[in-house]
């Protein structure tokens, strides 16, 4: 089965920092952001158009939103995307006293609730002002709750398939985290440790769970996307790919069988530029013998 992992780069287009890929079902196209890049894009494997749109700030992720187009991350801000016209509406700023910091990663949990977290700028990939961030949640009324605070760079998050598990990763921490999660009240409880990054694994950023529940972590600077299965803490699985800038992941494709892997530029020298000429753009993985679920939509 290993051998029959096939990693292909499909969209050429070269992002800064390429994240948070979301799969629409609906469309069966690919929505990811460049965060510093400043734009939003939305790419089909059947067609291999591309469409973009820039936002005027950094973008720290774009997902669906129910009542239609998306709600993304534009510096501080939660902003109403309307695809259609390519304009940006402020629905709503977190960290108001931090001026400095940005929103980076989000993503809707199975009840439609909005979580996303904030970092402060970097002076350069990972290095920053540390514990300025928080990690927040937006109902579909727009009210926001904060969880908790003294985070690094806030990054991946997703749920077990049965819901009752929130993972989070706080990239400078090193480790992959859970919480105990209440959908009904955004609740999250009893923090713990399910992986710590290994040597060579760098830093991990953006993650997917899969339907068995098990965790696909982009390992920044590492070059790779490693499966860890969260009941045991085991790394079941590496997958290298062809730039050191692995940033997130999402399943998608007619049956979710597809992993699609982004990745950025920014902050590599010369002659790294040199050795990683693909570096910025999106992978495609296929052959993993496993299926990712269809993303949630923002119910706001
Ligand atoms: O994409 C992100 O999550 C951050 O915006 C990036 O800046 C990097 O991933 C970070 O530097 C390493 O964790
Ligand atoms: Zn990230």
């Amino acid at each position: 089965m290993m051998s029959s992992v096939k990693v292909e780069c499909v969209v050429k287009e070269s992002c800064l920092i390429g994240e948070g890929p979301v799969w629409e079902e609906s469309e069966q196209t690919l929505l990811f952001v460049d965060i510093a890049g400043q734009k939003i894009h939305r790419w089909s494997p059947t067609t291999n158009h591309i469409q973009s749109m820039e936002t005027g700030a950094m973008v720290g992720f774009a997902v669906p939103r129910r009542s239609g187009g998306y709600v993304a991350a534009a510096g501080r801000s939660i902003v109403a995307v309307d695809w259609s016209s390519r304009t940006t509406s402020r629905l709503l700023e977190v960290d108001q006293e931090k001026p400095k910091n940005r929103l980076n990663d989000g993503k809707v949990d199975p009840t439609g609730r909005l979580l996303a977290g904030t970092m402060a700028l970097e002076e350069r990939p990972a290095v920053l002002e540390r514990k300025q961030g928080a990690l927040y949640s937006v109902t579909s009324d727009l009210s926001v709750t904060k969880h908790f605070d003294q985070v690094d760079i806030s990054n991946g998050l997703d749920w077990s398939p049965d819901e009752k598990v929130f993972f989070y990763i706080d990239s400078l921490a090193l480790s992959v985290d859970a919480f105990d999660y209440d959908t009904h009240t955004g609740d999250m409880s009893n923090r713990r440790v399910v992986y710590r990054m290994a040597e060579g694994e760098g830093l991990p950023d953006g993650m997917t769970v899969d339907v068995d529940g098990r965790l696909w972590v982009a390992c920044y600077s590492a070059g790779r996307v490693i499966c860890i299965d969260p009941e045991t803490g085991v790394r079941l699985q590496s997958v290298s790919l062809p730039v050191m800038k692995t940033t997130s992941c999402c399943f998608g494709g007619p049956d979710y069988s597809d992993l699609y892997v982004t990745s950025a530029s920014l902050g590599l020298d010369q002659s790294e530029s040199r050795q990683q000429p693909l570096a910025g753009a999106t992978f495609r993985v296929t052959g993993l013998g496993v299926k990712g679920r269809p993303s949630n939509s923002f119910a706001g």
